[in-house]
Parts: C-alpha cells; structure tokens; sequence
C-alpha cells in the first residue's frame, strides 16, 4: 500500500510527515522504527503523522526513532504549521497547540509551561527550579513540561559536556518515570547555547521543546529576559514567555521533498 510523505526539518532536527487524513495509516512501534532507520528506512529524528482531530484542525501523532509515541515537538509542529501555511490548531498528546507560517519558518504557541514535579514526571517531590540532585560534573538542574519532560543543566560550556555519554544514562535515570530530554546549556551576551539528548532520539541537531524549556527555566532563574535567542547546533530559536503565559517559539524550517514509499515494507 502506497502513500506520499513529506521530508522536513527545523533546524537539522528532521521529520517524515505523512497526512493519514488522506490514506490509511496503521502504525505500531516496530513500523515508526523502520521507517525512521537512517540505512534501512526513510530515515528521521521523529515520524509525524496528520489524522483528524474532533477538537483542532488535525491531531498530530509523533514517534521518536526508537518508536516511543510522545506528546510534544517543537520543531515538527513548526513544519506542520509551515506546510499547513494560515493559522491552525494542532491537537497533540500533551494538548492542543496552535501555530502559522511566516517568511522563512514558523511561529508556534506551545502552551504554558508546567512545573509542579508531578507533572514533570519526577518519582518524587522536589523543587523543580533547583533540583538538589547531579550526574558526575552535572548539577542542580532545573525540569520543566513542555508537554513533554525536560531536564536542564546550566554549565560553564555547553560543547565540552560528554552529552553522548552522561545523556543516555539520565534519559532513563529511575527519578523520571517517562524517561527525559537532557539540555546542557550556557549563557553568553544573553544568548542560550544548548544542546540537547532527545528522549528516545539521542543527540539532535536542534531540538524546540527543548529550547522552550531551557529558555523558561532560564528566565524563571533570572538568568535572562524575554525573548531570548537560543543558538543549537542546527541553527537558531526565538523563544517568548513571561511566568502565567503561553510560549512562543519562532525559527526556520525546510521542506526537503515530498515522496511516495509503500508502507507494507516496514511491517
Ligand atoms: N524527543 C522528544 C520529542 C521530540 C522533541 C524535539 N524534536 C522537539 O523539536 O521538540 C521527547 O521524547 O519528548
């Protein structure tokens, strides 16, 4: 069975999109796997999937590449918004998030942040703006829910972080019962430099919860005002939020090219 899929990507962050309200799409883990396999598949950070939705425009399904079905991404709900163009209302798991195209990318309002530790998740309670926990040189991090965990450290250089090493062995650390997206960061001149351990990815070229979130725990500690550029390896974010708000996060995208596959391949 064939169909047609979109190749995007914001920021080197990157995305298979495929409009289910067009053609059937059965999915489970092992095929959002396949597809996702950069040697034996299409190959993307994460699989986006369009059906309808009965309370927004569409209802947008993500699977990260290990086939974990998440509730949030910031830069894939950039391209939909992109491809999509006027202003749309797109339902996810972690809500429904709204967003238009501009110039060269998109605009996207990701909703208000959350930061009561059950809502992170954390297995326990704890103060989510200074976390009296740490792995090795990492310490006292804040965690915020974009809709999805985020787990942020403040260090001195974000590029000499062993992220490839440290990010695997916090991702699945037992104080995150859903598993988390691990950010290293560090201000300079009032700039975020972030990288990120995607959950169920690994490192990412970019990666917008992450930017939101980074960029709000930044604020909430005083450490820089809104808005707030954020600079990953892929390029830059502009992130808004002032406490009581919704986030706003603006920043490029790219449509690579649209294809045909046929789906029964991948199981
Ligand atoms: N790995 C994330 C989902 C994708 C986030 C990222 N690609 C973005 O742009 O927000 C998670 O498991 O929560």
């Amino acid at each position: 069975m064939t169909g047609r899929f979109h190749k995007m990507h914001g920021l080197g962050n990157d995305f298979v999109i495929v409009d289910a309200r067009e053609q059937e799409m059965e999915l489970s883990a092992a095929k959002a796997t396949a597809i996702a396999d950069r040697h034996s598949g299409i190959g993307c950070d994460q699989l986006i999937i369009l059906r309808p939705s009965d309370i927004a425009d569409f209802r947008m399904q993500i699977f990260n590449a290990d086939g974990s079905e998440v509730e949030a991404c910031g830069n894939a709900s950039r391209c939909v918004a992109k491809l999509i163009g006027e202003e749309t209302r797109i339902e996810t798991k972690g809500g429904v998030i709204t967003g238009h195209a501009t110039a060269d990318g998109a605009i996207v309002d990701m909703g208000t942040p959350r930061f009561d530790w059950q809502a992170i998740p954390l297995a326990y309670a704890m103060d989510v703006l200074n976390m009296p926990v740490g792995w090795e040189d990492l310490q006292n991090p804040a965690a915020v829910n974009v809709g999805n965990p985020h787990l942020i450290f403040f260090v001195e250089d974000s590029a000499v972080v062993e992220l490839d090493r440290l990010g695997p062995m916090i991702e699945v650390d037992p104080l995150f019962p859903e598993k988390v997206n691990v950010n290293v960061a560090h201000i300079a001149d009032g700039v975020i430099h972030l990288r990120v351990w995607e959950r169920g990815v690994g490192l990412t070229q970019a990666c917008g919860t992450g930017a939101c979130a980074t960029a709000v725990a930044a604020i909430k500690r005083g450490l820089v005002t809104s808005p707030v550029r954020v600079d990953l390896p892929g390029g830059s974010l502009t992130i808004s939020w002032t406490a009581g708000e919704s986030i706003q996060m603006q920043g490029p995208t790219t449509y690579v090219f649209s294809g045909e596959a046929d789906w029964s391949q991948f199981g």
